[in-house]
């Protein structure tokens, strides 16, 4: 299986965002975390700022939304242009019926876990999505570290979709460096999100070549 790697652009400078979208042109998507200070203690942009991003992006876009009531908001991403939109477990109260609303509108629906949210109470929930999200460190902020304890969830996660038969995407979000990457994907990552380490090397180019090269050696 392919590795996919996402750039995250909370670590671009928001204040060139076209640019830095720019420089990842050779990543699989672009990773977008959306914060409402609400689901979680930090707030970073909304819809009208994705609706653009989402025109001028060479890399589709991946939205991570770390909102409450996603079951409102959700599909509006969709509509933007969000080739995948991801929502949270813990806060989207009816996650089929979102699910299914995202894939009615054309985006690939995931479906994230705070790193303390067990994934067995979500595996029926595998038929309806096309991605489940391992946060490996506590959704809020970047430049944290990995948090190893996520890797049998991880595992757990690559179990169940294997006996599904279903092609469904494990990614991985936080902490995701050329230190980690390889340990994700031997626990059953392919798709892997890296802020800090893609936006803090000198070549950025070089650095998603780097960890994709290193988490192929490792996928399933
Ligand atoms: O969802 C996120 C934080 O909630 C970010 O996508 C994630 O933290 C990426 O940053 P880094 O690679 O620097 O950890
Ligand atoms: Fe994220």
């Amino acid at each position: 299986m392919p590795a996919l790697i996402n750039p995250s652009i909370l670590s671009a400078d928001f204040a060139n965002l076209e640019r830095d979208l720019g420089a990842i042109a050779t990543a699989d998507y672009a990773h977008v975390d959306v914060m409402d200070n609400h689901f979680v203690p930090n707030l970073t942009l909304g819809l009208p700022i994705f609706e653009r991003l989402a025109q001028v992006s060479p890399v589709p876009l991946d939205a991570h939304l770390m909102i409450d009531d996603p079951d409102r908001w959700a599909p509006a991403y969709a509509e933007a242009g969000a080739a995948s939109v991801t929502f949270h477990a813990e806060a989207a109260a009816a996650p089929v019926r979102l699910a299914r609303e995202l894939r009615r509108l054309g985006a690939r629906a995931g479906v994230a876990l705070r790193p303390a949210t067990p994934v067995e109470p979500f595996l029926d929930l595998l038929p309806e999505v096309d991605m489940i999200l391992v946060m490996t460190v506590e959704p809020g902020f970047g430049g944290q570290s990995f948090i190893d304890g996520t890797l049998p969830k991880i595992r757990r996660a690559r179990q169940a979709v294997g006996e599904s038969g279903l092609d469904v995407w494990i990614q991985v979000d936080g902490g995701v460096s050329r230190d980690t990457i390889e340990r994700a994907a031997d626990a059953g990552a392919n798709v892997f999100v890296a802020g800090s380490a893609v936006y803090g090397a000198d070549d950025v180019p070089g650095e998603i070549a780097a960890l994709r090269d290193l988490a192929s050696t490792h996928t399933h």
